[in-house]
């Protein structure tokens, strides 16, 4: 994992403040929110009131028990908040630097033929910056004109360079990083206080924290619980007092804080802030909690080939010649068809010119107009100033487009093509008018570990679909070399929406990555939406995340960070859930030994006292938040695997666990406990 961003768990002044938190987290209003701990704080103030008037409450002669049990029920509480004031102040720590690297700069903004510097504040959307070497970008914005690099550590934490130029897939910029060579225009694409920077502040600083569903169909089975015990605790007294048996009220408060989940209730919050906060650290954005939730609940993960599955700077490995074309002038037209193409294919072509000692004559293209690659057309080119039009392209596309002329395919292109595509390679065809002369050979090669990283998602029971729009050849070469478990090959960028809203028409949860300006609407439609940082202003609008080192592969992770926060939550639920009834049974024998001295035989535990056993049950209760505030910060261990089988071990170990942790922790406690009293 990505450890730039990570700071220790517990440093010191990240203890001091949340220290701090967790006792101005006590105000009734904030404690309202987490209503499990309200009902503790609630019980702390009645033990509180008889400790305090014990007249009232014909109390005098338990004072002692009743202090006890007020300091430890304060205890549970603060220590709930400072799990959530520690989770929250990672964030804040966070954001701080953030605002710092933000700052207050001044901007160069164009207005009618001239320059006003004005402050960065000031910039609206739609208006237009200059930014020149050594000036930092005043906002989110498209490079319009121009091209510089780009330092980008302030935001990313990487700190080389990034290229950034008018047009394409590298066009946008954030505010607050630095240009460092050259000088671009920038057009504004945001008002103040809502660019990339704001958002993040206000997510790591949970100012914009909203529950996630899941959360709140936990909280609210947390209140039920509740309201249940509540309500059992309450009867329990008359029902005791019927059959002659007196139960105090405070012993009552501990048994129904023992019972209600006090441990999930108080861990709760601190588990989903400590989830946004991995991703973040793993210098992925997520626009919303939900987002990294419904990544733990993806089924199906779509990716595209080049740049995600394969390194993606496919480069011209060789020409081939085909139809009796020479080497020589198949490669002139190889090259003159890439003059202006821009994109890494077009450029390693006139790389492999230069590489294997080709000339050819450049000023062949003058005057005429270049012909863009389009994932539509699927090929480039440029219409020469004397009416010859030069293409070079997918083989399929270039073929139509031969045939639409009247021309003839020449016998070996097919053979050649399935060559290189059955060895993994792109093949372009090249063709001018009528006539095809050969094919380049593109090499791309497959990241390395691509196929454990499928197989671990396999397990996890995410389906893997590579789009790419590549031939069916090439792209089942590669599917099969990654292992991805189905691929849809010569796909448009319409056909990743297809592809997304047939999965979720069947139920499932879908996510995907991109960076383009046509991978926005699939985007947008995905479940989870990862765009890539260097990617368009339009693919980050409508993706639920950026992912700031621009990786696509980075995907797999986010899953993996998600499943974590939900297994994380489950785990600690069951074992919440589990160590109360345990506790349960810890307690009520102590209970009714308090109120009938006779029935010593219900003192399986061997504890000291029953004063000493409810108590040491209350102590437990209250201790093991903190000690579990590790776990809920740091997730639980991840191993992928398939979701049923995920939770019959959650069961057995946090099940399990829960059921006998209590009765050890409590005999321990006892042990110590009975020397004071
Ligand atoms: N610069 C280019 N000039 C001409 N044809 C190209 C160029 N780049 C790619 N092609 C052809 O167009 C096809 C489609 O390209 P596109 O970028 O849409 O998909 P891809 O890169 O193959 O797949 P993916 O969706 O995985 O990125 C490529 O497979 C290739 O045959
Ligand atoms: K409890
Ligand atoms: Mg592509």
């Amino acid at each position: 994992m990505n450890e730039k961003r990570n700071k220790s768990l517990f440093s010191g002044p990240l203890v001091a403040q949340a220290l701090k938190a967790s006792v101005v987290k006590l105000s009734p209003a904030a404690m309202v929110k987490n209503p499990v701990m309200f009902v503790v704080e609630i019980s702390a103030f009645v033990v509180l009131l008889m400790t305090l008037f014990p007249g009232y409450f014909n109390a005098e002669d338990s004072l002692g028990f009743n202090l006890t049990v007020f300091l430890i029920l304060l205890f549970t509480v603060l220590f709930a908040n400072f799990a959530e004031a520690l989770a929250e102040g990672r964030g804040k720590a966070q954001a701080d630097t953030l605002k710092r690297t933000k700052g207050e700069s001044m901007a160069n903004k164009i207005v009618g033929s001239g320059i006003r510097t004005v402050p960065s504040n000031e910039l609206r959307k739609g208006d237009i910056v200059v930014v020149s070497q050594g000036e930092m970008i005043p906002g989110d914005g498209e490079v319009i004109e121009g091209l510089a690099s780009v330092d980008e550590s302030a935001i990313t934490g990487e700190s080389a360079p990034v290229i950034k130029e008018a047009g394409g897939d590298f066009s946008s910029v954030t505010g607050g990083t630095r240009v460092i060579s050259d000088r671009i225009k920038v057009k504004i694409a945001s008002d103040p206080g809502e660019t990339f920077i704001d958002r993040m502040i206000a997510l790591v600083e949970g100012a914009e924290r909203q529950k996630t569903p899941n959360e709140i169909a936990l909280n609210t089975l947390l209140i039920s619980l509740t309201i249940i015990f509540l309500i059992v605790v309450v009867t329990l007294r008359p029902i005791a007092t019927y059959v002659g048996v007196d139960l105090e009220i405070p012993v009552l408060i501990t048994l129904l804080v023992c019972l209600i989940p006090t441990t999930i209730g108080g861990l709760l919050s601190a588990i989903g802030i400590a989830g946004m906060d991995r991703v973040t650290q793993f210098n992925v954005l997520a626009m919303s909690g939900k987002a990294v939730e419904a990544a733990g609940d993806i089924n199906t993960m779509i990716l595209d080939k080049t740049g995600t599955i394969t390194y993606g700077n496919r480069m011209a490995s060789d020409i081939v010649p085909i139809g009796g074309a020479s080497l020589d002038e198949t490669a002139v037209w190889a090259a003159i068809s890439s003059i202006q193409d821009e994109t890494p294919e077009g450029r390693s072509v006139i790389e492999w010119m230069k590489h294997n000692s080709k000339a050819y004559d450049a000023t062949l293209g003058d005057g005429g107009s270049f012909v863009e690659f389009k994932a539509e057309t699927r090929m480039s080119g440029i219409d020469l100033k004397d009416g010859r039009q030069v293409r070079k392209g997918a083989v399929d596309s270039v073929r139509k487009w031969v045939i639409a002329q009247g021309g003839a395919i020449p016998q070996d292109l097919e053979g050649q093509a399935d060559r290189i595509a059955s060895e993994g390679g792109t093949p372009l065809a090249v063709a001018v008018g009528n006539r095809v002369f050969g094919v380049i050979y593109l090499k791309d090669t497959v990241k390395p570990g691509m196929r454990e990283r499928f197989g671990q998602l396999r397990e996890m029971g995410i389906k893997t679909i590579m789009c790419t729009g590549d031939n069916p050849l090439t792209a089942a070469t590669i599917a099969r070399e990654a292992g991805v478990d189905d691929f849809i090959a010569e796909s448009k960028p319409e056909d990743k929406i297809a592809v997304i809203r047939r999965e979720q028409a069947e139920g499932k949860l879908v996510a995907m990555t991109g960076d383009g300006t046509n991978d926005a609407p699939a985007l947008a439609q995905a479940d989870v939406g990862l765009a890539m940082n260097s990617g368009t202003m339009a693919a980050k609008e409508a993706a639920n995340m950026v992912d700031l080192d621009s990786d696509p592969s980075k995907i797999i992770e986010v899953v993996a960070i998600g499943k974590q926060l939900l297994m994380t939550r489950g785990a600690l639920t069951t074992f919440s859930i589990a160590n109360d009834i345990a506790k349960y049974f810890a307690i009520i024998p102590a209970m009714f030994m308090l109120a009938i001295p006779e029935m010593e035989a219900l003192n399986i535990m061997n504890l000291g006292s029953p004063l000493s056993a409810v108590l040491s049950a209350l102590v437990f209760n209250a201790i093991i938040i903190p000690l579990l505030i590790p776990l809920a910060m740091k997730g639980v261990a991840y191993r992928p695997m398939h979701a049923s089988r995920l939770l019959s071990r959650n069961l057995l170990v946090f099940g399990l666990g829960g059921v006998i942790a209590p009765f050890i922790g409590i005999k321990i406690i006892d042990l110590i406990v009975h020397v004071w009293i």
